[in-house]
């Protein structure tokens, strides 16, 4: 298949990447954050997550990130919902898209949301009301699509089912997570054939984490197979707390470089995006999980 001219990034940075920071981060570097992606030209991002803050102490400040956001023309800010509290805190916020999580794992949908994933199923029903109700577009995800922390390998068939339930209850997309980031371009391939069988992939968008380095290649075999949505984390910050070792989204970019090698369009300035990657790492007192962000720092020659 011809692969997409166009690709829509979806910034998974601010929550993905910084769910998992050991110290505490400051708001205004939140709000810096966020300010500098939309600067860099993303038009998606995940800006927070409405969980109980007992367990993602990162996230317990979402209200007020999306009290302090500049809001950009074009942009939306999304946020993570688990149950219908979420949902009601991510309204009242002012969250322009909201996200429910299941996963194709048992294990990993106990350790992550404390229920089983038919459970979990169930208690985004009235996620999905309220939000048809007030007018919010509400993503899905599937973690664990390419394997489990708790479980191993995980049946494609398995994240088929809850991918189908989750459009069938009304997201408008759902986004295949690679948590532990174990996936390679042959267990993509073959993950996408069974999910493609009956699923368009506009539909879907992927999520990979760079655990195993894999992720650009997995990214290149969906992009393949015509999905035109990419998550990605700047600086590939983060981690998962319910999958010790992972590491961070792909960064983004990485993706973007890979992307403009391809003439994919994106609507991202790299040199942007790399200066918002440098910053939000100075804040966090580390260097950038960027290869892209490094390389250029170092001196290399851009080749943009
Ligand atoms: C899902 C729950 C809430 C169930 O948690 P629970 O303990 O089963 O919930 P509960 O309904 O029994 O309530 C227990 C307490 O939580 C409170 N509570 C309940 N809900 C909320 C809420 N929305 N906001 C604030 N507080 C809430 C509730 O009020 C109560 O408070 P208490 O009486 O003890 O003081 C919990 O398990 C949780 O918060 N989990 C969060 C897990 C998480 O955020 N994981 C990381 C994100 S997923 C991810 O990173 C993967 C992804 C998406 O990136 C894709 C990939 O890479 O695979």
């Amino acid at each position: 298949m011809a692969l997409p001219t166009r690709v829509t990034l979806v910034e998974v940075g601010p929550r993905d990447g910084l769910q998992n920071e050991p110290g505490t981060i400051p708001l205004a570097a939140k709000l810096q954050l966020l300010d500098d992606l939309a600067d860099a030209g993303l038009r998606v991002i995940e800006a927070g997550s409405f969980v109980n803050p007992k367990w993602i102490p990162q996230m317990a400040d979402s209200d007020a990130v999306f009290a302090g956001l500049n809001r950009r023309p074009g942009v939306r800010y999304s946020a993570l919902t688990p149950n219908l509290r979420g949902f009601e805190r991510a309204l009242a916020a002012g969250a322009d898209e909201v996200a429910v999580f299941g996963a194709a794992s048992e294990s990993f949908s106990q350790r992550n949301i404390n229920c089983s994933i038919s459970d979990s199923l169930q208690r985004f029903e009235p996620v999905m009301a309220a939000a048809k109700s007030a007018g919010l577009p509400v993503r899905g995800y599937v973690s664990c699509v390419l394997g489990c922390p708790y479980e191993g390998e995980i049946a494609p068939g398995a994240v088929a089912q809850v991918t189908r339930a989750l459009l069938g209850m009304g997201c408008y997309e759902v986004s295949l997570g690679d948590t532990i980031g174990t996936g390679t371009p042959g267990s993509m391939r073959k993950l996408l054939e069974v999910i493609l069988a009956d699923t368009a992939p506009a539909q879907l968008a992927i999520h990979c984490h760079d655990t195993y380095g894999q992720a650009l290649a997995n990214i290149l075999v969906a992009l393949q197979h015509g999905i035109g949505t990419i998550d990605a984390s700047v600086a590939g910050l983060g981690g998962c707390p319910y999958a010790r070792g992972a590491s961070g989204n792909v960064a983004t970019e990485d993706v973007v470089y890979m992307l403009n090698g391809l003439d994919i369009g994106t609507g991202i300035n790299l040199p942007a995006l790399v200066a918002a990657g440098n910053r939000i790492s100075a804040a966090l007192g580390r260097t950038s999980g960027s290869k892209v962000a490094r390389a250029l720092a170092s001196g290399s020659h851009s080749g943009e």
